[in-house]
Order: C-alpha cells, then sequence, then structure tokens
C-alpha cells in the first residue's frame, strides 16, 4: 500500500523546467531509490514533497492526503522526516540535546509511542561514545549521523535521505547501508537520493530515474540497471 503519491507534478524555476510530469508510487517499509544525473531534480522534489516549496502543479499524496501547501514543520509533526545534503545539525548542542531538542520539537502524533528512544538512536547512528561532545567538533561523517539522528527523534513513518554517503569513506558507507536496513525493519519507509549506485542496488527495493523532467525508468535495482533508456541517459551508455 502506497505511504507517499507523487503524482503529474510539474514545476519551473523562470524559465527552467525542471519537472514535465513525475509520478512516483512508495510503498510502506520500503526503501526507494532515487537517481538521475545532477540536476535532475532529485533535491527539488525532496523541497516539494517536503512543503519547501509548492509545484506548479501535481499532488502529493501522503497516507491518503494531498499534503501540499502544509509547512515543513507541520509535515515533520505528520511524519515526514528528512536529511539534507548539507549538514545543518545546531553545532554548539551535542548530538543528544540535537536529538532531544528536535524530538521536543518535532515529536509528533502519537507522544509516548515512539520507535526508538533517544539511546536507541544514539546506538543506531554510532554516537553513543560522542553523543556528549559539541557537534562542531566531530568528523563531517559524525556531523552526519547527529542529522540522521534528529530526523529520528522526530519519529518519522518515512524518511527522505538526500546523499547522506556523499564523502564518506567505504567502511561509512557499509555502516549507512546497514542502518537504511534497520530503518526499513523498525517499519520506516526509507527514500534515498543517491550518487553511489552499490548503495542503491544494495538496498534499495525498487529505483525511480529523473531524466529530462520524467522519470524514465521505475522497478528493482536489477530492471533499472538492464533499462535501455537508462543505460543512454544515466548511464552514458555502459552499463554499470
Ligand atoms: N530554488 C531554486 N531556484 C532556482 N532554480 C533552482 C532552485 N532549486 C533548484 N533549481 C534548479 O533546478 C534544477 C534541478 O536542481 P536539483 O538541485 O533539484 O537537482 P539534483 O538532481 O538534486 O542535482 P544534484 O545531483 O546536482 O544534487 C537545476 O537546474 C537547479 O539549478
Amino acid at each position: 500500500m502506497p505511504i507517499l503519491e507523487v503524482k503529474n507534478l510539474k514545476k519551473s524555476f523562470g524559465g527552467n523546467q525542471v519537472f514535465s510530469d513525475i509520478n512516483i508510487s512508495v510503498n510502506e517499509n520500503q526503501i526507494y531509490g532515487i537517481i538521475g544525473t545532477n540536476g535532475a531534480g532529485k533535491t527539488t522534489l525532496f523541497n516539494i514533497i517536503c512543503g519547501v516549496f509548492g509545484p506548479d502543479s501535481g499532488q502529493v499524496i501522503y497516507k491518503g492526503q494531498n499534503i501540499l501547501g502544509k509547512k515543513p514543520w507541520e509535515l515533520a509533526r505528520m511524519g515526514i522526516g528528512r536529511c539534507f545534503q548539507t549538514v545543518m545539525p545546531f553545532k554548539s548542542m551535542t548530538p543528544y540535546e540535537n536529538a532531544r531538542v528536535a524530538r521536543a520539537n518535532a515529536g509528533k502524533h502519537s507522544p509516548g509511542k515512539e520507535l526508538f528512544t533517544l539511546d536507541e538512536i544514539m546506538e543506531l547512528t554510532d554516537l553513543k561514545d560522542k553523543q556528549n561532545i559539541p557537534t562542531q567538533d566531530l568528523s563531517l561523517p559524525d556531523k552526519k549521523n547527529v542529522e540522521i539522528a534528529r530526523a529520528l527523534a522526530c519519529n518519522p513513518d518515512i524518511v527522505l535521505f538526500d546523499e547522506v554517503s556523499c564523502g564518506l569513506s567505504g567502511e561509512e558507507i557499509q555502516a549507512r547501508m546497514a542502518l537504511m536496513k534497520k530503518l526499513a525493519a523498525a517499519g520506516i519507509t526509507v527514500i534515498v537520493i543517491e550518487h553511489i549506485m552499490v548503495f542503491i542496488k544494495e538496498i534499495c527495493d525498487r529505483v525511480a530515474v529523473l531524466h529530462s523532467g520524467i522519470v524514465i525508468a521505475e522497478g528493482t535495482p536489477h530492471d533499472v540497471s538492464q533499462n535501455k533508456h537508462v543505460i543512454e541517459a544515466y548511464l552514458g551508455g555502459k552499463e554499470q
């Protein structure tokens, strides 16, 4: 059953049309990948889903309700979480404080029914032994973990991750993949934008490929990687 559907989305910035007709359907508990070349509109799609700005036309349906027009904080309280490509935690606060503030602000719809305690979130995001260090003194990968911890503290039903593996080592990427799988196993729906194909192939149940304003392919990672439009448009004619 779909938890999130994007229907007939159109979006332009000035004269630059980013989407002419985007359609995506994400089922509950799936790990759903979104790929596409630079500038294909992946982050724009997340911004529209999260209420940062609206489309020119189309619909975003979350749990059966059209959510266009709702503010980002309203959507966070409805269970839509987001991790940004660039990290934006409160720098002077520790990881634990960042998570606590996020929970207090967005700790949503079902108080007392949080999926993870703050301690569990520190464990899940590998921050347990650093949870009392000011975030500004942590490494970039740890800061990214704080960003994930903040999203999880909001007790989301769905989390959108925008290139959270960017700049990480192979080992850190493996840890990130394991975390995504744990979130899905715990009942959270995960949508990831990633450029790293191994990441997409290993963890995603389904993938959508954005190109020239539309979804040129949708399916399992294997099916999508065999699709001739994808090979031509996204993989530069070479299968990966
Ligand atoms: N707020 C904005 N104002 C004007 N143009 C924008 C805005 N946000 C995005 N764009 C433009 O929309 C297009 C899609 O950008 P977007 O960042 O969504 O692509 P992307 O697929 O996420 O790219 P990347 O892989 O490089 O992160 C680009 O041409 C970009 O310049």
